[in-house]
């Protein structure tokens, strides 16, 4: 405190910005959100909180993992343990970063710290084409911790498979194709606000200067299912697919050659009124039940969408997720405490998803099955 000049705060009052006692709110994601944003420039904050035509599917995210209720187990003597393993890999937790650009915008040190973050609590980074540090200088922030690169086509298909190829060099251990991106999302603020890159920051995965659009990931209409193996082979990693909503194009996906599903609508970024991830995740994992990776092992299933508990993500694994990846959450942990936030966040949130998971007697991620979930039937379906 600083003295007698500071007015006592009332009970639920946001401390000032000036109050030296103000520990960021880690646990509250929504108060994370405030602070993040009054940190950031009003349209970094819009194009990371922001989504496409009239943002329902952004809203509406978070609230479709809460028309699932939990069937808590009584008597179980249960102690939760949240490790386990992604495509063989092992991780500390289930609960993942999922691939977001720009980072460099929230923090100077953007992706390393992302990366850090992500190695000290055991969680695997998803790192995106469209980062502001290159792929191997985000693989040489954490060079033992394990991470995956999220490839976006480029304007050269050398480049495109280049990167690919960069990825399986630097150590990632998969490749994720996002495939819900053939053109860039409507999303009327950074239409408004003619979002671009700040100057000073770099798309250091793309070649040269003159690449560097306002807002593009060079939209991938000509991606086919053929390009699962070819980038397979390419990278020499087993392929991730990223932002799948349906049983039939999971099947597809399986067949050729992914080695995961990864369900997603993009944070609602891309189309509105998209079925949310959290109702398209059992129809997905119905589907691919009994399909079989190039390795011979399960194709696994991973979400991400509006995850922003414990039990949200007791939820997705109840319902057959392996994995769930946070977005936003990271990158108001990011804006507001650099690699100490996104610690934060992710640890904050595993804390929560081993308590849910010791309260409803659910020992590991791989103890959570659909009995352990029921639709809300008094809600809107
Ligand atoms: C600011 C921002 C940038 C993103 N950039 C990428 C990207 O470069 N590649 C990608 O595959 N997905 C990208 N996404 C989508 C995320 O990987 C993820 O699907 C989504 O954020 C999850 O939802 P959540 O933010 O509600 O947790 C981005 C999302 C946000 C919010
Ligand atoms: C460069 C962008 C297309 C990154 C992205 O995926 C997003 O903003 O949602």
């Amino acid at each position: 405190m600083t003295g007698l000049t500071q007015r006592r705060r009332e009970p639920g009052e946001e401390p000032r910005p000036d109050d030296p006692d103000r520990e960021p709110p880690y646990l509250d994601l929504d108060r994370l959100e405030a602070r993040a944003r009054e940190v950031l420039a009003p349209p970094v904050y819009d194009y990371y909180a922001g989504g496409a035509e009239t943002e329902s599917s952004v809203q509406e995210a978070p609230q479709a993992w809460r028309s699932w209720r939990l069937r808590p187990r009584v008597l179980r003597a249960t102690q939760a343990d949240l490790a386990t393993t992604l495509l063989g890999t092992p991780v500390g937790t289930p609960i993942g970063i999922a691939p977001w650009a720009y980072q460099g915008m929230a923090h100077p040190d953007g992706e390393l710290a992302t990366r850090r973050a992500a190695a000290r609590v055991g969680a695997l980074m998803t790192v995106s084409t469209s980062a502001t540090h290159s792929v191997e200088e985000v693989a040489a922030a954490a060079p033992d911790a394990p991470a995956w690169f999220q490839l976006y086509r480029q304007h050269s298909p050398e480049h495109t498979a280049d990167l690919a190829r960069r990825a399986g060099a630097a150590g990632y251990r998969a490749l994720v194709l996002t495939v819900d991106l053939p053109v860039l999302g409507r999303r009327r603020r950074d239409l408004r606000n003619d979002f671009a890159l700040p100057a000073g920051l770099r798309m250091a995965n793309h070649p040269a200067p003159d690449d560097r659009p306002a807002l593009s990931a060079n939209a991938s209409t000509s991606w086919t299912f053929d390009d699962i193996a070819r980038f397979a082979e390419i990278s020499d990693l087993p392929v991730v697919v990223k932002g799948v909503l349906r049983g039939d194009d999971a099947v597809a996906c399986a067949r050729a050659g992914a080695s995961a599903i990864w369900v997603s609508t993009h944070g609602g970024r891309q189309v509105d009124l998209v079925v949310p991830s959290a109702h398209a995740l059992p129809e997905v994992v119905d589907a691919v039940r009994g399909e079989v990776a190039p390795d011979g092992s399960d194709v696994e299933v991973y979400v991400d969408g509006g995850v922003r508990a414990g039990s949200d993500a007791l939820v997705a694994l109840a319902l057959g997720a392996r994995a769930v990846f946070l977005g936003r959450p990271t990158a108001w942990g990011l804006a507001v405490g650099g690699a100490d936030g996104v610690a934060a966040v992710l640890t904050g949130l595993s804390e929560e998803l081993a308590h849910a998971m010791t309260l409803c007697g659910v020992a590991t991620p791989h103890d959570a099955t659909p009995d352990l979930v029921v639709r809300a039937g008094w809600l809107p379906r």
